[in-house]
């Protein structure tokens, strides 16, 4: 079948203004997305993946501003939408669903109420026929007895029960995007797999996007089709998801790879590895943002930034100036 692009983001530029200094958060990040595919993107805490997406919703926080870059959904670009086109566009087109599912709730408020009324804000029924929606859309998520489910407060729920009636609210909406922030991240073990089983089922079942951030690879491996590495702010390495754990390319991605297959080591031993993929910011002005942390590192790495190069297999590409040294391209 062929490739259908749904959401694509051009050289985004995000950066924190503080005072009288303006730091850089994110810097020409590139991906796009087809419809049906699952994305993901991974990386160490603080490398710009929330901000990513915050900004493709136009929710950055306070002091966040998006500086360059264009956000395409369907062919229709994002820029300049009014307050009311962007309420519209999300949750009608793309949904968010984040880390923490309690922080999502109003708890003096029943599931009942939040699913109805964010159904109603958006337009599409009456009071009556949103409640036949919500009982269809919990039932469709695998929470039984959606009845009595309505009636009761976010306390009463479960996080992996919680996470699951956020997906429903967001799957009845129909949206073309799930962005999907850490969702299991707040889970238990067993839950966790249950909302990542239902994730796959939402992709298979409505043809959903979804773009599926994680500081976890064992998740985006379980999910994705094709990932992305971030560090620092920048993608380093983007490829398909099999492709990626086959052949890691970036000492980055080596080093991630590493630090979780050493999940059976002794925890200071494993804290070495992660440690040593702390995050600093792309803030020099040239050279990789990763040297000084690099095992591979060469002078060049010091002073000069590294540009894409594409690997052997079509969709994989890296940053780094001891790969491929001689395929490097302006880009
Ligand atoms: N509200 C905020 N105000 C100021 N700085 C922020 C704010 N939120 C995030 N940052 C900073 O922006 C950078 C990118 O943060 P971001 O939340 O995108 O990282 P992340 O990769 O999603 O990490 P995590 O998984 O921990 O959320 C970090 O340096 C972070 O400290």
């Amino acid at each position: 079948m062929m490739k259908q692009s749904l959401l694509s983001v051009e050289s985004l530029e995000i950066v924190l203004r503080r005072k009288d200094k303006v730091v850089p958060v994110v810097g020409k990040v590139n991906f796009q997305i087809d419809k049906g595919e699952i994305f993901g993107l991974v990386g160490e805490s603080g490398c710009g993946k929330t901000m990513t997406c915050l900004s493709i919703l136009n929710l950055l926080p306070v002091g966040m501003q998006k500086v360059g870059g264009h956000i395409q959904l369907a062919g229709k670009n994002l820029e300049g939408l009014s307050t009311a086109e962007w309420r519209k566009l999300r949750g009608d087109r793309i949904a968010l669903v984040m880390q923490n599912p309690m922080s999502a709730f109003d708890a003096i408020r029943t599931i009942g109420d939040h699913f109805v009324e964010t159904l109603l804000a958006h337009g599409k029924t009456d009071k009556k026929a949103a409640r036949q929606t919500a009982v269809e859309y919990l039932s469709r998520v695998g929470l039984p007895d959606a009845n009595l489910l309505l009636r009761q407060y976010p306390f009463e729920l479960s996080g992996g029960m919680l996470q699951r009636v956020i997906i429903a609210i967001a799957l009845a909406q129909k949206p073309d995007l799930i962005i999907a922030d850490e969702p299991t991240t707040a889970l238990d073990a067993t839950s966790q797999i249950h909302i990542l089983d239902l994730l796959a089922k939402v992709r298979r079942e409505f043809g959903t996007s979804i773009l599926l951030i994680s500081h976890d690879l064992g998740v985006i491996a379980r999910l994705a089709d094709s990932v992305a590495v971030m560090y620092g702010g920048q993608f380093v390495e983007q490829a398909p998801v099999c492709e990626l754990f086959a052949q890691p390319l970036h000492p980055y991605t080596q080093l991630l790879m590493n630090a979780r297959s050493s999940i059976g080591l002794p925890r200071r031993k494993r804290l070495s590895l992660l440690s040593a993929a702390a995050i600093e910011m792309y803030s020099s002005a040239s050279g990789c943002g990763f040297a000084r942390l690099c095992p591979k590192v060469s002078p060049e790495c010091l002073v000069t930034a590294p540009k894409k190069s594409d690997a052997n297999v079509s969709g994989h590409w890296v940053r780094c100036l001891n790969v491929n040294n001689e395929q490097q391209e302006v880009v």
